[in-house]
């Protein structure tokens, strides 16, 4: 089975052309002010426009949002996903709320971090951002990939945090992800989209064979 891709964080057309062009699953639209890659709802409309309708699903990516946050991005941009930086009950509200897949984002740093329950519709596991950090994602930090070994995901899970083109295989091979996420490491500067990046990232992950899970 390929292995899944999302790239993150994408605010002009020439690096969405890219991630489109070598197969991205998830495109990432930060809705997040504090963050480098933040996008207002015209301008992830601005985007989401230029995407195919059989290519890559739209994620919107939410931090400890309000209800009418969320309600303002969908008002512009069809998003099909919603990824969220909160609690699982508030999680599971906004499900409930927009009638759209949510996944949860879950920082860790430990083995016992790693959720043993969901009934939310996929899982981003990244690592547990540094107590001084702007944001919880989207810090180009790694953690353990040893801790998912013989874990049972609840849901559909995807790695993410400091992932980049040169460890996606590793990564992939030690974590047993069969989906992965970047942002920072395709990323010349912060929230500056590298085209060569992606590419490489991309065709790194798809050529790896997901070590199966034991
Ligand atoms: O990307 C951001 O700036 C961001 C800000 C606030 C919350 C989440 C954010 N990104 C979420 C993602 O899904 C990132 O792709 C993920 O955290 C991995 O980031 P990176 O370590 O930079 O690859």
């Amino acid at each position: 089975m390929s292995i899944g891709v999302k790239i993150c964080g994408i605010t002009e057309p020439a690096s969405l052309e890219t991630a489109i062009e070598y197969g991205a699953d998830w495109i990432g639209f930060v809705f997040f002010p504090r963050s480098p890659r933040f996008l207002t709802p015209a301008q992830g409309a601005d985007l989401s426009i230029r995407m195919p309708t059989n290519g890559p699903a739209r994620v919107g990516l939410f931090v400890k949002a309000q209800d009418s946050d969320i309600q303002a991005a969908l008002d512009e941009v069809p998003l099909d996903i919603l990824q969220i930086y909160d609690t699982p009950s508030r999680a599971a509200e906004i499900r409930n709320r927009f009638g759209l897949p949510v996944w949860l984002a879950y920082g860790v740093s430990t083995r016992s971090d790693l959720p043993a329950y969901s009934d939310l519709d996929g899982l981003l596991i990244e690592a547990r951002p540094q107590i001084d950090a702007l944001r919880p994602g989207g810090n180009g930090q790694s953690f353990d990939w040893h801790l998912t070994q013989n874990w049972h995901p609840p849901a559909p899970w995807m790695l993410a945090g400091g992932l980049t083109p040169e460890n996606v295989s590793q990564a992939i091979a030690i974590s047993g992800a069969q989906a992965v996420d970047v942002s920072s490491g395709v990323e010349t500067t912060p929230g500056v989209k590298s085209a060569e990046k992606i590419r490489t990232f991309i065709q790194n992950a798809r050529s790896t064979c997901a070590r199966s899970k034991s």
